[in-house]
């Protein structure tokens, strides 16, 4: 079915009543791939997760080609070029089009002091990039910007105990997406290394990884989408399995924004039970910390004319795609609007006397997985048509099955 250049969604025909054994984190997945090969693959790893971006992961840490395809998997891209470089191999680097565009040069740089040899294969600052090995420069401390992606910060700090004088991080501007670098940390605890951050400064000492057991918990941006669903269908009961309360993931911070939004959140053996709850009508969320939660948010509000306040959402823009602008553009489908108000800040709100067409809205997903599984719970108000569903692979593959377990049919 995800194979189909487009697909047909239609609500569930009686209340939703499921029990969803979401995928395993993506992000959790590539750290613990990583850190076990940072120890010479002695690990135990569980419950590695099912999506592309791991998938691609796993295959490209063991393949004997020079040229590593990533596909649009940002974590593989910036965790693997700081491997590479740290375990001193000859490799080159590349992705989609759209991966040629991210930038990386943040990281390369930061690479580049500590000795490695790394060279932009087509455009400055961007893959394909060549990566030839490393001779140690000596430098053991490094300036990095905070406020691109913490993607940079998390690679660096993977190798950081390997390096032959440890590394120090000294954080230059704001920083974004901070829940993934400590999930970083501390998923490099697990493996006995010792990580100490204060103010703007990160100290890894050179340390052994120690091979250790790791269970990957289910991945709490995946459950965004059945929290969008529990918030738009007129009767919901939910069960996701595989969450934790005290998770890795700062998406987790889903369950407090959605208690403003119609769900209540109940911790329950296994994982986590949604039920509906009555919705606040103008709500805003700072998204810095969890940019992949916006897109999710921001369909659910425009769906229940709720005015939301967007702040924090810069990051969104050399993303899979440039997630604001599709955004705006899908949205616009709806008669919603989401403006620059003030520089960073974003308002959504929706004309109240939009009609719905007769024909069914064709949603556009840009290559962005979290496009399509954010528009689809819509189809709980109107049914939809979304292109190119197969894109959800890259995190949760089983998404269009698990929707057709909650009563939605899909053509
Ligand atoms: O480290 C990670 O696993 C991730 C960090 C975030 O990226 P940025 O740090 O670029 O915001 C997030 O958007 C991405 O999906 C996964
Ligand atoms: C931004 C994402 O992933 P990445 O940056 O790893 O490609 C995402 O999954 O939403």
């Amino acid at each position: 079915m995800i194979d189909l250049q487009h697909i047909t969604l239609h609500k569930p025909v009686s209340a939703i009543q499921a029990s969803i054994l979401l995928p395993a984190s993506k992000s959790e997945s590539n750290r613990a791939l990583i850190i076990d090969a940072l120890s010479g693959y002695k690990c135990t790893l569980h419950n590695l997760s099912e999506a592309r971006d791991t998938q691609t992961m796993q295959r490209l840490l063991h393949s004997a080609e020079q040229t590593l395809d990533v596909i649009d998997a940002g974590t593989t891209m910036r965790f693997l070029t700081a491997y590479i470089a740290a375990t001193n191999q000859d490799k080159i680097l590349t992705g989609t089009a759209r991966m040629c565009e991210r930038p990386i040069s943040i990281l390369v740089d930061a690479l580049q002091k500590l000795g490695a040899e790394i060279t932009y294969l087509k455009n400055e600052g961007f893959p394909p990039i060549h990566i030839k090995g490393i001779r140690p420069s000596g430098v053991h401390q490094i300036e990095i910007r905070g406020d691109v992606s913490s993607q940079y910060i998390s690679a660096l700090l993977m190798i950081a105990p390997v390096l032959p004088q440890g590394l120090t991080l000294i954080l230059t501007g704001n920083i974004g997406s901070r829940p993934y670098i400590e999930m970083t940390i501390k998923q490099m605890a697990n493996f006995g290394i010792d990580v100490s951050w204060e103010g703007n400064t990160i100290l890894v000492k050179k340390q052994t990884y120690q091979p250790a057991t790791f269970w990957v918990e289910s991945d709490w941006s995946g459950a965004s989408y059945w929290y969008s669903i529990a918030a738009l269908a007129p009767q919901a009961d939910i069960e996701l399995k595989g969450l934790k309360k005290d998770s890795l993931q700062g998406d987790s911070a889903i369950s407090g924004i959605m208690k403003n939004l119609g769900v209540h959140t109940t911790n329950v053996e296994g994982g986590v039970r949604l039920t509906k709850t009555p919705s606040q009508k103008r709500v805003a969320v700072d998204f810095t910390h969890c940019p992949d939660l916006a897109q999710t948010v921001a369909v659910l509000c425009a769906a229940n004319h709720i005015h939301l306040t967007l702040t924090g959402i810069e990051s969104l823009k050399i993303k899979e795609t440039d997630r604001v602008k599709a955004l705006q553009q899908e949205l616009s489908k709806f008669g919603a609007t989401l403006q620059e108000v003030k520089p960073e800040t974003y308002e959504l709100t929706r004309t109240a006397d939009w009609q719905q067409p007769e024909y069914p809205i064709e949603i556009d997903t840009y290559d962005d997985h979290r496009m399509a599984m954010a528009f689809a719970p819509l189809a709980l108000l109107y049914p939809i048509i979304i292109q190119h569903p197969k894109v959800v692979v890259k995190s949760y593959p089983r998404f269009w099955d698990d929707l057709k377990k909650a009563g939605f049919s899909i053509q």
